[in-house]
């Protein structure tokens, strides 16, 4: 791929492997959660996600979704427990959307598309950085929530709300003293699986846990999604929608549930 990676036509997932090989790799993501194949392990601990609003930064439009930023130099936004040992720190959220609302999740279950998909991106702590740990098998640790249309979602509509600062590619501004624990479901149930960065590089660096219960989105706040642009300012306008990975060969992964 002689030009940036993408999701158009040219540049999107089914050309990736063209210039990140590993896009055929052995534990590619998304994939399509069966629930009747996946296996109950009563070893899986409830997830421990503590997060402190004073630790979001900015929120910014790279081109490919919108993500929202943390401070990560101290142990204060962390996901413990699950299927994972040790610390991870958040270091920010993003998500996956369709160009209509019968698209845009990344993982399925048992083939249900969901109109959109929340990522919260965690790194392990037993690593001295981010970029550090975004190259180990067990560097990175992503909690992944559907969205699914219902009433609004009123702490959703908070980030929305900053959208005029970042409509175009590049374009940045200060989102302090959001919570993200309120943009989790009630329950934290989950399935949980060995993947990859659903993006380019596609580092196969990721334990997925992708959370049974989804959280509301309104019709009105998914237009809202779609208005942002994938273009910069003064190039022909693109607007962000179906920035999505479909799913990936499971390659003989097991995917386990926390519970029954
Ligand atoms: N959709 S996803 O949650 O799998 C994901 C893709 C890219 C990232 S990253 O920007 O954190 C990142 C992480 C490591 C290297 C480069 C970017 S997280
Ligand atoms: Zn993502």
């Amino acid at each position: 791929m002689s030009h940036a990676w993408g999701y158009a036509a040219d540049n999107g997932p089914d050309k990736w492997a063209d210039s990140f090989p590993v896009a055929n790799g052995a534990r590619q993501s998304p994939i399509d959660i069966i629930p009747g194949a996946s296996s109950y392990d009563a070893g899986l601990k409830p997830l421990q996600l503590k997060y402190d609003p004073s630790n979001c930064l900015e929120i910014l439009n790279n081109g490919h979704s919108f993500q929202v930023t943390f401070a990560d130099d101290t142990d204060s936004s962390t996901l413990k427990e699950g299927p994972i040992s040790g610390i991870y720190r958040l270091k920010q959220f993003h998500f996956h959307w369709g160009a209509s609302d019968d698209k845009g999740s990344e993982h399925t279950v048992a083939g249900t598309k969901y109109p959109a998909e929340l990522h919260l991106v965690h790194w392990n702590t037993k690593y001295p950085s981010f970029g550090e740990a975004a190259s180990k098998p067990d560097g990175l640790a992503v909690v992944g929530v559907f969205l699914k249309i219902g009433g609004a979602n009123a702490s959703l509509q908070k980030v929305l709300d900053t959208f005029s600062d970042i409509k175009a590619k590049g374009k940045q501004t200060t989102f302090a003293g959001f919570d993200p624990s309120t943009l989790l479901p009630g329950c934290l149930d989950y399935w949980t699986y060995d993947g990859s960065l659903t993006t380019p590089p596609l580092l196969e660096s990721v334990t997925w846990i992708v959370c049974k219960e989804s959280i509301s989105v309104s019709a009105e706040q998914m237009a809202k999604f779609r208005s942002l642009l994938f273009s910069a300012e003064g190039e022909k306008e693109c607007c962000m929608m179906d920035n999505y990975r479909p799913p990936q060969p499971l390659k003989g992964r097991s995917v386990r549930a926390s519970f029954k």
